[in-house]
């Protein structure tokens, strides 16, 4: 194919996003992509969209995400496996491999564009009082549209998941898991082999692109006492740089790092645009055995000989469990489905992280992130011929807090509070994407933030880590096509109200600090709609704040949670095996039982590469022990087919 019609080709795939027409840089950055064949020089091209598919596999995956993803490669390794897997979108491509773009990946085709119930305690300055909650409908998940933040949590996250009855999984026994996947490419950070490790299939590197502003940061938490740490390290409180999940300066979703490289394996197949609508379970045995899904315009079925996995995230995963019969029995009546196993928890204990939108600093110099001032023909050509520039800021974000608010104890290390620290705002880019992504209203958004668009600003978005009010999801009907009733539930839990507030106030605290003020910084005191009529910055304006601008950092998760059998709300167990039915796991960010303490993409992958080990274990050892047992009848020239038909079966 020439550059031409690749330059085409790509163009006119990236117009298909709404609103990315209105770039106009766009065109000449694909075209110098194309130039530089980027496609055809990466060694590790797009998987195969099969449309011939077998009848039956050995393991058919429902959503081919950040965990997905994972699962599909591990499973395949195995020779004589057959794995299926299945993803209801298409694929990435060059727009949402520009780290600087993602906020427009938002509301595109790529986003299932779920939005919660409208709800009184929070997202107030969101259209309909609606929290919009993207999730990626694309091969890769919700690893090709976040912000690429390389965030493991607290040790004590999976310390906690151990003593609530699931062992196996405390920290030194994930630990592995999480090096497993890395490939740390900075070298400093890889010298820490107990943490790190290089060589695995998920780069991780340090953002290619800061600003000064993030030096600034930097020296203000020095100044207010904090060590500088490696927070996937030996310590988590403290400032750092973030790390980001990005590959010579694009991002490098699961996608990328897992399923390109293994595209060539004969035994993995590979289906796009096929969405998954129901597990198939048989009523007397109640042992899944395949799957319905719609793919070219027609229902169809495929067999899984040994296990169904869904991986299709927090939202579709527990909604596939209730469309297939398993979960709360009133409600699977309620909505009509015969119940096959009545599970209390599927779509309860809905955890999420949220943070305070819209704290924005202006400051005196030219150096943030302005949109239109960064964005044009020079910084894509720099991205497109060296792989840095602006471009490659996954939005600003360029360090990271994990800090102490008075409801946590210091000296657990175990903070309370991540401040996402930005060289821009949700103004940086004259009111249209962000405000877009976030669904904030035109009255809001122009009364707070209109008078500094485009101008130079930073911002602190102080996001609390363990909250305590649970969100759940349910069924709108029994259609498989309808989007599940969604109950964010946020700050219904006083606590929470509590500890965001005092995150605001430490937010506001970074501005005055002297780091900060060398740059001039001020915060942008203006009065939000609905709190105007409470004296500014008393506590309760705060409390009132956190209400309207209520930013939903997307980590739905922990809605299928993993929990010993004596605990009547766990939906799967220690060995992520559904309750009550056999030959059926789920593994994705569902089975957190608790939210891990940071941005959850990291453990995700990591739950991915467990959950593969955890059905090697059962499946591998099977085959181990019967062909033990096989062998010792050939030595004893013992071959009945009759009385060991397990031996002439394919292994
Ligand atoms: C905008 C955004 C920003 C984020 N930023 C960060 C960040 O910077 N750092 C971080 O650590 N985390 C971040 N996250 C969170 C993190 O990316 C997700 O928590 C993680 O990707 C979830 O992984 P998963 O495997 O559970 O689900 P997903 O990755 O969402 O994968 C589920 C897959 O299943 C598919 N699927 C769903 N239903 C069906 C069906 N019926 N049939 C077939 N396929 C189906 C979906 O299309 C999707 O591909 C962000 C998330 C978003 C949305």
């Amino acid at each position: 194919m020439g550059v031409g019609t690749v330059a085409s080709v790509a163009a006119k795939s990236a117009l298909a996003f709404a609103g990315v027409s209105t770039l106009s840089f766009i065109p000449i950055m694909l075209a110098t992509l194309a130039y530089f064949n980027y496609n055809l020089i990466d060694p590790e091209n797009r998987p195969f969209n099969q449309q011939n598919l077998r009848e039956t596999y050995d393991f058919v995956i429902v959503g081919g995400g950040s965990a997905g993803s994972v699962v599909a490669n591990r499973l395949s390794e195995v020779q004589g496996w057959n794995v299926l897997l299945l993803e209801a979108g298409g694929h990435e491509n060059e727009i949402s491999d520009v780290p600087l773009l993602s906020l427009y990946l938002h509301k595109s085709k790529m986003d299932w564009k779920y939005r919660t119930e409208p709800q009184d305690t929070a997202c107030q300055a969101m259209i309909d009082k609606r929290c919009a909650w993207t999730k990626g409908k694309v091969l890769g998940g919700s690893s090709v549209l976040n912000t690429m933040l390389y965030i493991r949590g607290n040790k004590r996250d999976f310390d906690q998941w151990e003593s609530f009855g699931n062992p196996g999984w405390g920290y030194e026994d994930v630990l592995p898991y999480f090096k497993k996947s890395m490939d740390q490419r900075n070298p400093y950070l890889a010298r820490d082999t107990r943490h790190h490790s290089t060589g695995g299939y998920l780069t991780v590197q340090d953002s290619p692109y800061n600003t000064p502003i993030g030096a600034a940061f930097l020296q203000a938490g020095e100044e207010m006492g904090y060590d500088i740490v490696d927070v996937n390290g030996a310590q988590q409180t403290g400032y750092a740089w973030y790390q980001l999940t990005v590959r010579r300066g694009t991002r490098c979703s699961t996608a990328k790092a897992f399923l390109r490289p293994v595209r060539l394996r004969q035994n993995l197949h590979i289906a796009l645009f096929s969405h998954v609508t129901k597990v198939l379970i048989d009523k007397e045995t109640k042992r899944a055995y395949g799957v319905e899904f719609f793919r070219d315009g027609k229902m169809q079925v495929v067999y899984a000989k040994k296990e169904v996995i869904l991986s299709a995230g927090s939202i579709a995963s527990p909604q596939l469990l209730l469309l297939s019969g398993i979960g709360p029995e009133s409600h699977l009546r309620e909505v009509g489905i015969d119940v096959i196993h009545d599970s209390p928890g599927v779509g309860k204990n809905l955890q999420d992280h949220i943070a305070v939108g819209g704290l924005a600093f202006k400051i005196d110099y030219p150096i943030s992130l302005v949109m239109n001032r960064l964005v044009n023909i020079n910084s894509a050509l720099r991205y497109a011929v060296t792989e840095d520039g602006p471009l490659t800021s996954s939005i600003g974000l360029e360090v990271v807090a994990f800090i102490n608010t008075k409801y946590a104890n210091a000296s657990d290390d175990w903070p309370d509070i991540e401040f996402m620290m930005t060289s821009c705002s949700t103004s940086s880019d004259g009111g249209t994407q962000v405000k877009k992504a976030h669904s904030l209203t035109d009255e809001f958004y122009n009364e707070v933030f209109a008078e500094i668009n485009n101008k130079d600003v930073f911002g602190i978005f102080p996001m609390m880590l363990r909250p305590k009010s649970r969100g759940f999801i349910k069924l709108r009907s029994k259609n498989p096509f309808d989007y599940p009733l969604m109950y964010h539930n946020y700050l219904t839990h006083p606590d929470d109200v509590g500890v965001l507030r005092e995150g605001v106030k430490a937010a506001v605290a970074v501005g005055e600090t002297q780091a900060m003020k060398r740059l001039g910084a001020r915060f942008h005191y203006k009065p939000v709609p609905n709190c105007k009529h409470l004296p500014l910055y008393t506590d309760e304006y705060w409390d009132c704040l956190i209400r309207q601008y209520t930013m939903t950092i997307y980590h739905v998760s922990c809605t299928a949670k993993m929990g010993p059998s004596t605990d009547p709300m766990a939906v799967v167990d220690p060995q992520l095996r559904v309750y009550g039915v056999e030959g059926l796991r789920v593994i994705d960010a569902s089975i957190m039982p608790t939210i891990t303490n940071g941005n959850i993409n990291a453990p995700t992958i990591m739950i991915g590469e467990k959950g593969s080990d955890l059905i090697k274990e059962t499946w591998l050892q099977k085959r181990s022990r019967r062909s033990k047992r096989c062998s010792r009848f050939e030595r004893i020239g013992v071959q009945s087919k009759r009385k060991y038909p397990l031996c002439n079966t394919e292994r």
